[in-house]
């Protein structure tokens, strides 16, 4: 797992890092937020990270102009250390500090046994060797929060154990509490508290993951709880971690830098504290100073990357306004993650995208034409999945891949329709949704893995019934059929209705409308074909003359 290195030990460790090899405007200075101590595990992060087939600009087929994979060549992120020098290496020797400031202590003796006792905890991944650290996961049951739909705190910690494996760890227990309000301090009461601490002794834990969001203050509280030896880092924090590791172009790189910058800015506020210890508080004040310098510095590399994902975003913009002349309708896959997503559009499309029983595999965005048997073409864009507790940050970080959703024609939500929680998967989707302002576009929603369901004729029924569900299973490629045809009747809402008159010498025009639209009518007159057919809107523009003909 990549849960960063040692981090900032001092004021000139603020020196320029580079945590990417395709270099930024300005160089970016803070690695991943969880930032836990180094280890050999973090070389086969990193390494690992380029072994996972993501698509590159050289997986794109040359011959298509409308397939491609959005961004830049393939960028390995990782959270490379920072140099420490400066005001107290005597300190360094003995300690880590990471970006909020929190001290953790090297147990040396630990180490170097650990070398030995280690033995069974490397595992081979994407062909690569991986340190699978030990980590305690802990759950807060809110008391009274009977949201019906919301997901049970079992479920939650299950979850949070899924999103542990995908970053490398090896979980070794987990535990609950109920409570009515968090405590302020360590997020759960004291005697918890201490029962954790027992079970880090037992179980040999190194990282202790909490399901919801810490406080700065309580994630300094809980470290200093643990003992200092053990790192203690959130969901968010977890999550944005994955998303650095499996960062694979330029633009997600990017996309994952801002999101850990925003996450990391509150968190700034002890990282000078040390040094006022250090000096027995004759220096008050000194470490408040830095704080606001390091801040500004952190705020203005925020602006720098928003400045840059804005000119991907616009060069996205053009390649999509380029991508074809004429418009097929574009159809994007949404859903919760490990829903099948990329298996579907691997199925429809023969695509090649990465597609894996772990989460997030995607993020980016992968767009490919669909061909339908009867002749018919949409294009269709995979896309990153959502989770429940998605951190806010990373949607906003990622609203220029996202965009690509809000300019589609139609939204598939793909429903792992075999999980027990599909329902609060489906909210958790709805939710993310409803904050990216697509509500007007129309939808579509598939039931996948219908295969693996325990009641598949009951759900065929249902789907059938309610009409507005399509029914499948991407991996045996039962209903895909049903699906275009869904796809098909399910543009037409967004198409807008046409009558023309097309030439004889347009018949490439012709043929267009009847592979992006919905033919009703065709008569040949002296003149030329009268058509009258649903159309896309942008195609409607384009045939405003023959339209202006048929009127006449
Ligand atoms: N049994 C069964 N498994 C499926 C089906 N569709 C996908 N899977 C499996 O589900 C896992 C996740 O599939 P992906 O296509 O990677 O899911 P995704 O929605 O793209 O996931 P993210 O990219 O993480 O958001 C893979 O192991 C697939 O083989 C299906 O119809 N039936
Ligand atoms: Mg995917």
């Amino acid at each position: 797992m990549n849960l960063c290195s040692s981090a900032i030990a001092g004021p000139s460790s603020l020196l320029p890092h580079q945590w990417n090899p395709r270099p930024l405007p300005s160089p970016a200075i803070f690695p991943s937020p969880v930032c836990l101590k180094a280890r050999p595990l973090l070389k086969a992060a990193a390494t690992q990270q380029q072994n996972l087939g993501v698509l590159s600009p050289d997986d794109v087929s040359a011959g298509d102009p409308v397939v491609e994979t959005l961004g830049g060549g393939v960028d390995s992120v990782n959270g490379d250390g920072f140099p420490t020098e400066g005001a107290d290496e005597k300190v360094q020797d003995k300690e880590e500090r990471d970006l909020s400031g929190r001290v953790k202590r090297r147990n040396k003796k630990k180490k170097e046994g650990e070398d030995e006792s280690s033995g069974g905890r490397f595992e081979i991944r994407n062909g690569k060797e991986v340190f699978a650290e030990n980590a305690y996961l802990v759950g807060v049951e809110r008391k009274g929060d009977d949201t019906e739909q919301s997901f049970g705190i079992e479920e939650s910690l299950k979850e949070l154990s899924q999103l542990a494996d995908t970053a490398g760890l090896a979980v070794v227990g987990s535990t609950y509490q109920k409570l009515s309000t968090p405590n302020p301090r360590t997020y759960i009461g004291s005697g918890k508290v201490a029962e954790i601490k027992s079970a880090i002794h037992a179980l040999d834990v190194e990282t202790v993951i909490f399901d919801d969001e810490l406080s700065p203050g309580q994630l300094r509280n809980l470290e200093k709880a643990f003992g200092g030896d053990v790192r203690v880092c959130d969901r968010t924090a977890l999550i944005l971690d994955i998303f650095n590791q499996r960062a694979a172009t330029h633009e997600a790189a990017l996309q994952v830098a801002l999101a850990q910058m925003e996450y990391q800015l509150p968190r700034l506020t002890r990282m000078w504290t040390h040094l006022e210890r250090q000096a027995g508080g004759q220096v008050k004040g000194m470490g408040e100073k830095q704080i606001e310098v390091d801040k500004r510095i952190l705020r203005t590399q925020i602006g720098v990357l928003k400045k840059e994902l804005e000119s991907v975003r616009k060069h996205r913009k053009q390649y999509r306004n380029r991508r074809t002349s004429v418009p097929v309708p574009v159809v994007s896959l949404v859903g919760y993650t490990n829903a099948g997503k990329s298996t579907l559009l691997n199925r429809l499309t023969g695509a090649n995208v990465l597609a894996e029983d772990r989460l997030f595999a995607t993020l980016d965005p992968t767009t490919r034409r669909v061909q339908t048997k009867n002749g018919k073409e949409f294009l269709l864009t995979d896309t990153v999945g959502f989770i429940q507790k998605l951190p806010t940050m990373l949607v906003a970080a990622f609203r220029a891949t996202l965009e690509e959703i809000s300019e589609s024609s139609l939204l598939v939500h793909v429903v792992d329709i075999s999980h027990p929680l599909a329902d609060q998967q489906i909210d958790a989707v709805d939710s993310v949704l409803a904050d990216l302002d697509v509500s007007l576009i129309p939808k579509l929603m598939v039931w996948n893995k219908v295969d693996r369901a325990d009641n598949p004729e009951e759900l065929r029924s249902e789907a059938e019934k309610r009409g507005d569900v399509v029914c499948l299973s991407a991996l045996t490629g039962e209903g895909l059929e049903e699906f275009c045809d869904a796809v098909q009747e399910k543009l037409k809402d967004s198409m807008v209705w046409i009558e023309a008159l097309v030439p004889f010498d347009k018949g490439e025009l012709l043929s267009a409308i009847h592979q992006v639209g919905m033919v009703e009518w065709t008569e040949y007159t002296e003149k030329g074909t009268l058509i009258k057919a649903h159309v896309p809107l942008r195609f409607a523009r384009l045939l405003t003359p023959m339209r202006q003909l048929c009127a006449s």
